[in-house]
């Protein structure tokens, strides 16, 4: 019998990682020496107190904000370059490069107000991709439909709800076909009738394998169903992490029992 040669199969290196990450804002130390990857099509959900940074970690992945120490990569791409210029150690092209791989929903939908919700989801196609016209419309009329909007494309975002301008929202972070979508509190700003809908969204996207999402969210049902793994981040790091079972069940740290303790009531 011959031995049958093993192949040595590479797992895939992060698409998302953090080594030895510092931020500050002036005196305040927001992270510090923190370390944190995120695999590709993972679904991971930060959850935490007010204040402990789970923001700040989507807005440096956005290029939103700069760190000052360690080293942080998106699919290899390390964000520092060599001799680039501060406060970002990069150039405006290679942070636009960067950007283009990620999109980004927000607590306040950011929408144009004088844009078609049409306009809105085309614009960064067609002006930073640089797509045809016609192929930036289909994708951003396709978008629309998945998000339940289809009918709403001609309206401005003052005709709209909170719930429905925050699914333009996500048809317009889609639209660059990042391969991180971060979602920073998305559905914080609404009414609580509203909430639903938005989730349901989310909840369509995360059955998608290729798509990697962050999330920091107040929603603990919501992390529980969608996650693939739970941070419990408490003053910029992360304490505990996990399958969502485990976390919202068997919580192993005081502080993360503490912490769900006080949200789940
Ligand atoms: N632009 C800024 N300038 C100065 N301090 C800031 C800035 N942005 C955030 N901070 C501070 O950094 C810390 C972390 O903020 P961050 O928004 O990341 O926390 P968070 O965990 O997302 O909080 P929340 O759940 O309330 O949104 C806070 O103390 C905050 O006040």
């Amino acid at each position: 019998m011959t031995e049958t040669a093993k192949v040595a199969i590479d797992p895939q290196p992060p698409i998302i990682e953090f080594a030895g990450v510092t931020k500050r804002f002036g005196a305040l130390t927001v992270l510090d020496d923190f370390n944190f990857s995120v695999a590709r099509g993972e679904k991971v959900t930060l959850i935490g107190p007010s204040g402990s940074g789970k923001s700040t970690v989507l807005r440096i992945l956005m290029t939103l904000e700069p760190f000052q120490e360690g080293r942080l990569t998106l699919a290899g791409m390390p964000y520092h370059e060599e001799g680039g210029h501060a406060p970002f150690k990069a150039s405006d092209g290679h942070l636009r490069q960067i950007r283009s791989h990620v999109g980004m929903v927000f607590q306040s939908f950011n929408l144009f107000p004088h844009m078609t919700v049409l306009r809105n989801v085309v614009e960064a196609p067609l002006r930073v991709l640089g797509l045809p016209r016609g192929e930036a419309e289909c994708r951003a009329v396709d978008l629309l439909a998945m998000v339940g909007l289809a009918d709403k494309k001609d309206h401005y975002p003052a005709q709209l709800s909170g719930g429905q301008q925050q699914r333009v929202a996500i048809a317009r972070a889609l639209a660059m076909r990042p391969r991180v979508l971060l979602f920073d509190e998305p559905t914080s700003a609404l009414d609580p009738q509203l909430v639903g809908e938005v989730l349901s969204v989310i909840r369509g996207l995360a059955s998608e394998h290729d798509l990697t999402m962050l999330l920091v969210t107040h929603e603990m049902r919501f992390a529980r169903e969608v996650s693939d793994r739970v941070c419990f981040f408490d003053k910029g790091r992360i304490c505990e992490q996990g399958e969502p079972e485990r976390i919202f069940s068997a919580p192993e740290q005081p502080r993360t029992r503490e912490f769900l303790a006080s949200v789940l009531g």
